[in-house]
């Protein structure tokens, strides 16, 4: 029986009363334990749906629910990783990671000896009291997915998180993530512009194709896991994602 782990229901949102909404009368589930990604041409409207699942900006009309509870306030409810790490640069590893524990309270030391139990997981072991520019993107985000992992939210918000990497760093980054969603089971979003790593990664794909949105065109991804990156070969794979650029293309103008 699937858990919803988030609803969005009848909302609309525009920035500004007089400008065009971006969310009208949107209707979105997704449920506890799914790994979905949602493509969508630039300024279709994707950080703007984080924002409001965060709570960052709050709906015009229709309620949010996380969890199945109406949630008003939800800042620090969700795991928020963005594009650009935003690690501390005065701050070692440990300590960046550690970052959300100390807000939330716990003692220094604790929130440290939480983090090092970690590293070796994420690939960061004996980089602890590194500072940030002395790693490799892919470290940096690294850190990043542990200091989001570490804020205890069930959903995690990855916003083009591989985006500014190298591409054979972002496909090992790609097969990193997926053996930790899969060994922690949290309920990921993950914006991205790249149809084939919303393939690799994704139970579902959501995408934005119209403005103001109702309801994101929806695609399952017809792939079992484990996953490994040639099953994106597959027949069926190609088929989809021929579908999705065009889908896309059909959207963008030049
Ligand atoms: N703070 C803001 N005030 C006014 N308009 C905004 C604001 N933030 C975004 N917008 C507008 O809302 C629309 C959706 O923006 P949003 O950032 O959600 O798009 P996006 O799909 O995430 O784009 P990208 O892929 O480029 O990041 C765009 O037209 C953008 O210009």
């Amino acid at each position: 029986m699937y858990k919803p782990a988030l609803q969005f229901q009848n909302v609309s949102f525009a920035y500004e009363k007089e400008k065009l909404p971006i969310l009208q009368n949107f209707h979105f589930h997704i449920n506890e334990g799914e790994f979905v990604s949602i493509i969508g041409h630039s300024g279709s409207g994707k950080s703007t749906l984080f924002k409001l699942i965060t709570g960052l900006e709050q709906p015009a009309d229709g309620i949010i629910f996380l969890h199945n509870q109406q949630k008003s306030h939800r800042l620090g409810q969700v795991g928020y990783m963005p594009q650009q790490d935003l690690l501390l640069p005065w701050r070692t590893i440990v300590e960046n990671a550690a970052l959300p524990l100390e807000i939330k309270g716990v003692h220094k030391q604790k929130a440290h000896s939480q983090v090092l139990a970690l590293l070796d997981e994420f690939g960061l072991k004996g980089v602890e009291n590194s500072f940030p520019s002395a790693l490799s993107g892919g470290m940096r985000q690294r850190v990043s997915f542990l200091r989001t992992i570490l804020s205890g939210s069930q959903i995690l918000l990855l916003d083009e998180p591989f985006s500014a990497l190298d591409a054979i760093t972002r496909l090992t980054m790609q097969e990193w993530l997926l053996a930790q969603w899969q060994k922690r089971k949290e309920t990921i979003l993950f914006i991205t512009h790249d149809v084939n790593e919303a393939l690799f990664l994704s139970d579902r794909i959501f995408i934005f194709t119209e403005t103001p949105t109702s309801k994101l065109e929806e695609f399952e991804v017809p792939l079992k896991r484990p996953r490994v990156l040639k099953d994106l070969n597959m027949p069926a794979v190609i088929e989809l994602k021929d579908h999705l650029v065009d889908v896309l293309r059909a959207r963008v103008k030049v």
